[in-house]
């Protein structure tokens, strides 16, 4: 396992593209997040290209490419066979291959967002694969999730709490929710989004500009 943290000051060496992982439970919002990141992006001025990843489909890839937001030719598919975390973790080849291929494609990207499948709360990111990470998580999934200390909320660059919009019809209380969550990361970073009606997401497009494009 990879236990290493991700400070930019132990980036890999590797010229190209910056690559950023988004993990998190099945269903927590990780399509709908890139959905909105993708015109966020386009604002900024910033080349993207992703890489998804599901167990035996290409239905996350296939999704974003019908979307009409992004060149299709511009979104790869990973299919990881069995568990979503080995390809995101142990052996991450396919993806960097992915990855790879799409900077080859289109010299010009920037970033690549790679969308691990649904996972469980100890998921991460080898550093071998991405230089930064967020991990999405959503209200309604239980507001006891930031308590329990799995590894992908503790280790990731970013922690996202989705789904805000659906606190009052789930009993949960953001604020605590929040308060906890950020009690867990010791304070680390985290942002708090609505996907459907687009609330948080240009903060994550800014931070990101800012903390792995360095502009
Ligand atoms: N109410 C609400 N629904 C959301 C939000 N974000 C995503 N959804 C819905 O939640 C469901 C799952 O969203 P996805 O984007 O497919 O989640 P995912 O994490 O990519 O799912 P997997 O790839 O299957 O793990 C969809 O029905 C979305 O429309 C949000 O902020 N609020």
């Amino acid at each position: 396992m990879d236990t290493r943290t991700s400070s930019l000051s132990q980036l890999p060496s590797r010229v190209g593209a910056a690559r950023i992982g988004i993990g998190g439970p099945v269903g927590s919002g990780k399509t709908a997040l890139i959905e909105r990141l993708i015109p966020a992006f386009a604002a900024r001025g910033v080349s993207l290209a992703i890489v998804t990843n599901d167990l035996v489909t290409a239905e996350d890839a296939e999704r974003i490419r019908r979307s009409g937001l992004i060149d299709p030719a511009r979104v790869a598919a990973v299919e990881a066979g069995a568990c979503p975390h080995t390809v995101i973790r142990e052996d991450p080849t396919l993806n960097i291959a992915a990855a790879d291929d799409l900077e080859a494609l289109f010299p010009d990207v920037e970033l690549i967002l790679i969308e691990s499948g649904g996972d469980n709360l100890a998921s991460t990111f080898s550093l071998d694969l991405v230089d930064w990470w967020m991990f999405v998580i959503d209200v309604a999934g239980g507001d006891d999730i930031p308590r329990k200390n799995g590894p992908g909320v503790l280790k990731c660059d970013l922690l996202v709490v989705n789904k805000t919009d659906l606190a009052p019809y789930v009993g949960v209380d953001l604020a605590a929710m929040a308060a906890q969550a950020a009690t867990a990361r010791a304070g680390r970073p985290m942002a708090l989004t609505n996907c459907r009606s687009n609330d948080g997401v240009d903060a994550i497009a800014d931070r990101i500009v800012s903390d792995v494009l360095f502009r």
